[in-house]
């Protein structure tokens, strides 16, 4: 099977990566810039389960279909990478999106046809450093897919015997729409606060009305996720509330990480879009708005100083 991936950042390098160290055809579609590094260095992650530098195939455009197109840029970047991918998308072509959220959903439906477009998702903490290495963050490589209609599941059950051999162990999920609100409406709640407060979970549950308050931002996401008929399942929500009130927790979700090195954020994405679900469904959703606002705020003076 031919698997093209869009990206070979964070995500896209390393999942990539793995399945091309393991013999799987994969190329990625890479800016120039991007494509420069690949060529001088080979694509290099490091990694507390084993580190890897190899050379990898890589293209600056698509020129013809492929089996699978793996999407893995930011949100921010959808509207570019689906014009870039098109050539590479044929009849049979499978389309997974790793980014976080929901909404591309709906765009990628609306520019390939639903029945290209599988759901996807991965628990994972990857970055790429300055000298263009993925820096593999913890040990979950976590990378979930699955058919969101009934006649894809045979061409999903082929893609997970394609992507098996990469060692990240990925899961093929008979409910993955569903896991994708679960981690919309943990994200939301995660990135939202975490920005907010300018903090880590665990400075947060410090605050007097730390914990309160975080309570309050995921009952507004479980309330939203609930209208649009994806509650989250028991499970999801015990880890959620454990994750997300953990005392002393280091954690903060990559949308801080984002801002703290002043960069562009998915906010528009997240929480802009878990607030307008919420609007439409006529919840009430008073710290989803101050969280939006505050990311509009942020992107407002980053975009002034970076102007003057
Ligand atoms: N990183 C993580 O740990 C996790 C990330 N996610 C989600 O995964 C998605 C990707 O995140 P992440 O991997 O961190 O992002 P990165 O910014 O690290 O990587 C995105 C890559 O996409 C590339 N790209 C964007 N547009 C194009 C294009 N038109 N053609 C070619 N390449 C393109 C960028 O290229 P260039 O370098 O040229 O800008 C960049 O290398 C996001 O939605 C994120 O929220 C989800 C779970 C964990
Ligand atoms: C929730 C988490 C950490 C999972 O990988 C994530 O996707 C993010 O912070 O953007």
């Amino acid at each position: 099977m031919r698997i093209l991936i869009l990206g070979a950042g964070g995500i896209g390098g390393y999942f990539g990566g793995r399945l091309a160290s393991s013999g799987v055809d994969v190329q990625f579609l890479v800016r120039p810039s991007r494509a420069e590094v690949l060529a001088r260095n080979g694509l290099v992650i490091k990694s507390p389960l084993g580190d890897l530098r190899m050379p990898v195939k890589t293209m600056t455009a698509a020129t013809e279909p492929v089996d699978a197109v793996l999407l893995a840029c930011k949100a921010y970047d959808l509207t570019e990478a689906m014009e870039a991918v098109a050539p590479a998308t044929g009849p049979s072509t499978l389309i997974l999106p790793l980014l976080n959220g929901i909404r591309q959903l709906d765009l990628l439906d609306a520019r390939f046809g639903r029945k290209h477009v599988l759901g996807g998702l991965c628990h994972i903490g990857a970055m790429v450093n300055p000298a263009g290495e993925i820096l593999h963050l913890n040990t979950l490589q976590r990378f979930v897919f699955g058919p969101r209609m009934p006649d894809q599941t045979d061409a999903a059950e082929r893609l997970f015997t394609a992507v098996r051999p990469g060692g990240f162990e990925p899961v093929l999920s008979p409910a993955i729409t569903q896991e994708m609100w679960e981690k919309f409406t943990f994200l939301a709640t995660y990135a939202g606060m975490t920005t907010l407060m300018r903090a880590p979970i665990g400075a947060i549950m410090a605050a007097q009305d730390g914990e309160a308050i975080m309570r309050e931002m995921l009952d507004e996401c479980l309330a939203t996720a609930a209208a649009g008929g994806h509650r989250p399942r028991e499970e999801a929500m015990t880890q959620m509330i454990s994750s997300l009130t953990e005392r002393g927790s280091a954690g903060t979700a990559s949308m801080f990480r984002d801002m703290a090195r002043n960069g562009r954020t998915e906010h528009e994405h997240v929480i802009g879009d878990m607030l307008a679900r919420a609007r439409t469904a006529g919840v009430p959703a008073p710290l989803l708005r101050l969280s939006l606002a505050n990311m509009q705020a942020y992107e407002a003076q980053r975009s002034a100083t970076a102007a003057g």
